[in-house]
């Protein structure tokens, strides 16, 4: 059997074209080898369309080579598998370069080679087909077409063949967009003539002029360009986005010259005998050789209706490495903080923007942002925008640093290539999550876990699936939990029954994780030492407090638990209290609190132990400065404090709540340095002091290195700030005192920085 389809096929391919793209060197997407030579044995491959879909009798049919057969219909004639079996497409019309076959952009199957896309071909209306077998016709109606090839050769000799154009490249973009249908809307978010989109070059078998095709789908209609229509420069052309932009030649459609110019129909041919003297040179798109004549006719849709077309080509992790905006979300129990930081795949990123809003438990929210040494806003008041709640001021953030003009880098969301986030509870997983729609459940299984914190990030978990582009931006889960993964089994069990345990996974998870990774590295190179063999004691003290004790640069043991109440007090967290406090506290405490949502479930003792507790309990304040700052006025009670009959007025009576919390705070974490002394074996590098408090308060270092003094650490002669003050750029600065060992460090850490730098290492991020 001569295999008929053969020809139409007339040309040998010959790509040379969008794989040297140099508006994106390393980005090119050259699915197709340029080598490549349809041969039978390439095109013998079967093609399979489903009949009767999704009803009793659907039925596929295995299709073998084809024939374009006839004119008004045009048809697409395949012989089937069986002997008498032939399946009829009906072309909905003859003009070939009027049917646009359809394939996906390698966006919707993320992690596939871009170029299996191809095998998949469907039409964007219903065709009509007809099934005929030895018995008659078993079908004739109009169907969603949809073949599905064994190669992507025969699917490309399909396309050409239906159009009469070699299909000779595609290429994945985000959005075409032009100057009159904008890449953003007023909001930023993506619309543009066509988004996602693999947009296609043909050249014509007669004229040989080259084509690109896509879907605008904005507008449902499909748009063909002749390339020659465009600018041989590649105007505004910006490697760093990807972006290139196309400059119409002469004027647009509708122009007294285009219009006598012979497009029939508007089309996009290149009938002018001007246009045939031009070459199409620029290095993006291959040089038409001009054998042919003429125009072998038109798209009626096609034409130039635009100045320009602006492409923006895609992020496909299989084939792409580059720079990109990394957002990186810290929400805490009181504060969210986000850091905006330029980087490479594999490169430490470089911080460009921070912008944070503090006070969430300890109204009014303020606001400060910092572009680079910069202070763009000071300490603004938020709390009307805010409100307490952790997404609303992930948005004032957002909506500060899109509109500061000052900030190039981020001028829509599409600019942000990935956003990392904290998640505090991430149950059993030890690396960072990727997160789609689709998995964001996984993590939300996790709420209850972390009470103060899940729900709150996957609130804004949420608010950026839902408003960053999927094809510009990736959200990334970054846990507390992972960094303690080493904890050895003696010490993260539980003493209870072991098949409970196992089956509702109780054990110590420990939190503080991104920061204890943080203070780690910074620690072995401040002290000069290889990471693994490095020991010390860390404290990470803020509104959540927590301790760990890092042995060979690992994690083997912390005070936080499988929740962060355990261990030490924070701001509205008890920490460690007898377990049987709670049933003692009030009756009703096993009840499920009025907090409690469809997707949060805390009872009335968690609320109480994690929301009500701490230091606002003890000293009525969630800001530990309010409570170090009274602390030399409450010394003479503290030498009174047993005296219960003393008629103390009201300053004096909160400036002794605020003694009892500061005296209760420091023995609680003596406590642990102690137990973490004694659980390293004395092999104590040094004692770090990081968080909010931990980096700020001298009076909380000073207690407590005193009480630890009889370990051997001991501060600065001076004042316990590192002799009298330290470099503010210091990311890690020593405050003990000179020649004694164990150190006594400061380290200011960096969360943001530890998860943007994790991503940018991390290849799936990318
Ligand atoms: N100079 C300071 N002295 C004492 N406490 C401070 C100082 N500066 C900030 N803090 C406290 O640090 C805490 C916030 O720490 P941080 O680590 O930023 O919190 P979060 O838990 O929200 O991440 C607040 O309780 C705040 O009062
Ligand atoms: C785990 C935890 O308590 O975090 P934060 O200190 O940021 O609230
Ligand atoms: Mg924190």
């Amino acid at each position: 059997m001569a295999p008929s389809w053969r020809s139409g096929s007339s040309s040998s391919f010959t790509s040379s074209a969008l794989s040297a793209a140099p508006s994106h060197p390393q980005h090119a997407v050259s699915p197709v080898d340029s080598t490549f030579t349809p041969t039978s044995a390439a095109i013998s491959a079967l093609t399979a369309e489903k009949l009767f879909e999704r009803t009793p009798n659907e039925v596929t049919v295995y299709l073998g080579p084809w024939e374009i057969v006839g004119a008004n219909p045009r048809r697409l004639l395949w012989q089937c598998s069986y002997a008498g079996e032939v399946l009829e497409h009906f072309l909905p019309s003859d003009n070939p370069s009027e049917l646009f076959p359809h394939t996906l952009h390698a966006q919707h199957r993320r992690f596939g080679d871009p170029r299996e896309m191809e095998l998949y071909l469907s039409f964007q209306e219903p065709h009509r087909i007809r099934y005929t077998t030895r018995e008659g016709t078993v079908h004739d109606e109009y169907i969603e077409v949809k073949y599905e090839f064994t190669t992507i050769e025969g699917s490309m000799q399909l396309q050409s063949d239906l159009r009469n154009r070699d299909l000779i490249d595609w290429f994945d973009v985000d959005v075409v967009w032009s100057d009159t249908h904008r890449r953003t809307d007023s909001y930023g978010s993506v619309r543009g003539l066509g988004t996602i989109q693999r947009i296609k070059l043909w050249r014509d078998r007669y004229s040989t002029f080259h084509y690109l095709t896509f879907y605008a789908n904005h507008r449902r209609l499909w748009k063909e360009y002749l390339l020659d229509d465009f600018d041989r420069d590649l105007r505004q052309r910006d490697d760093r986005h990807k972006r290139v932009q196309l400059g119409a030649r002469g004027n647009r459609r509708g122009s007294a010259s285009e219009s006598s110019s012979g497009r029939g129909g508007g089309g996009g041919g290149s009938g002018r005998g001007q246009s045939r003297e031009r070459r199409f040179s620029t290095s993006i798109f291959s040089r038409s050789s001009r054998h042919g004549t003429g125009n072998s006719g038109a798209s009626a849709q096609s034409g130039l209706d635009i100045r320009y077309l602006g492409i923006q080509f895609s992020r496909n992790p299989s084939v792409q490495t580059g720079s990109d905006v990394i957002l990186s979300v810290n929400a805490g129990s009181s504060s969210v903080k986000v850091s905006v930081y330029t980087a490479e795949q594999g490169q430490s990123p470089t911080p460009i923007a921070e912008a944070q809003v503090s006070g969430l438990t300890a109204p009014p929210a303020i606001l400060k942002y910092k572009r680079g040494d910069e202070t763009v806003v000071k300490d603004r008041k938020v709390e009307d925008q805010v409100n307490g709640q952790q997404d609303a001021a992930f948005a004032v953030i957002l909506d500060t640093l899109i509109k500061d003009d000052g900030l190039p880098d981020i001028q829509h969301k599409t600019d942000v290539g990935i956003i990392c986030h904290r998640i505090v509870h991430g149950g059993d997983y030890t690396k960072p999550q990727l997160i789609s729609a689709e998995t964001y459940h996984h993590l939300e299984a996790l709420n209850d876990l972390a009470p103060l914190h899940n729900a709150n990030s996957l609130g804004i978990v949420r608010h950026c699936i839902e408003d960053f582009p999927s094809q510009s931006t990736r959200n990334v889960a970054c846990f507390d939990s992972q960094f303690h993964a080493t904890i050895p089994k003696h010490i993260r069990t539980y003493p209870i029954n072991q098949d409970v345990a196992r089956k509702n996974k109780l054990r110590k998870y420990g939190f503080h994780g991104i920061s204890y990774s943080f203070i780690t590295r910074a620690t072995a190179e401040f002290l000069g030492k290889k990471q693994d063999e490095l020991n010390i004691i860390a404290l990470h003290l803020g509104s959540g407090a927590s301790a760990a004790a890092i042995k060979g640069g690992k994690s083997w043991d912390t005070s936080m638990g499988l929740t962060p109440l355990a261990g030490l007090p924070g701001a509205t967290r008890s920490g460690s209290v007898d377990p049987s406090l709670v049933f003692h506290y009030a009756s009703d405490v096993g009840k499920l609190s009025p907090a409690s949502t469809k997707d949060l479930h805390i009872s009335r003792a968690e609320e109480i132990l994690n929301k009500q507790a701490g230091w606002k309990a003890l000293a009525g304040t969630t800001d530990f400065r309010v409570i170090t700052k009274s602390l030399s006025s409450s010394q003479g009670s503290r030498d009174n404090n047993n005296n219960d009959d003393d008629d103390e007025d009201g300053d004096n009576e909160t400036a002794r709540r605020h003694r009892l919390t500061f005296d209760l705070v420091v023995d609680r974490i003596c406590g642990f340095v102690g137990a973490y002394f004694v659980s390293l074996h004395g092999r104590v590098d040094a004692l770090v002091f990081a968080g909010g408090i931990g980096e700020r308060s001298d009076a909380l270092r000073e207690a407590v290195v005193e009480r630890v003094g009889c370990l051997g650490f001991a501060l600065d002669d001076g004042d316990g700030k590192g002799g009298g003050g330290q470099d503010p750029t210091a990311v890690v600065w020593d405050v003990g005192k000179r020649g004694v060992e164990p150190r006594v460090l400061v380290c200011q850490t960096d969360e943001q920085f530890e998860m943007a730098r994790t991503c940018a290492e991390d290849e799936e991020c990318w």
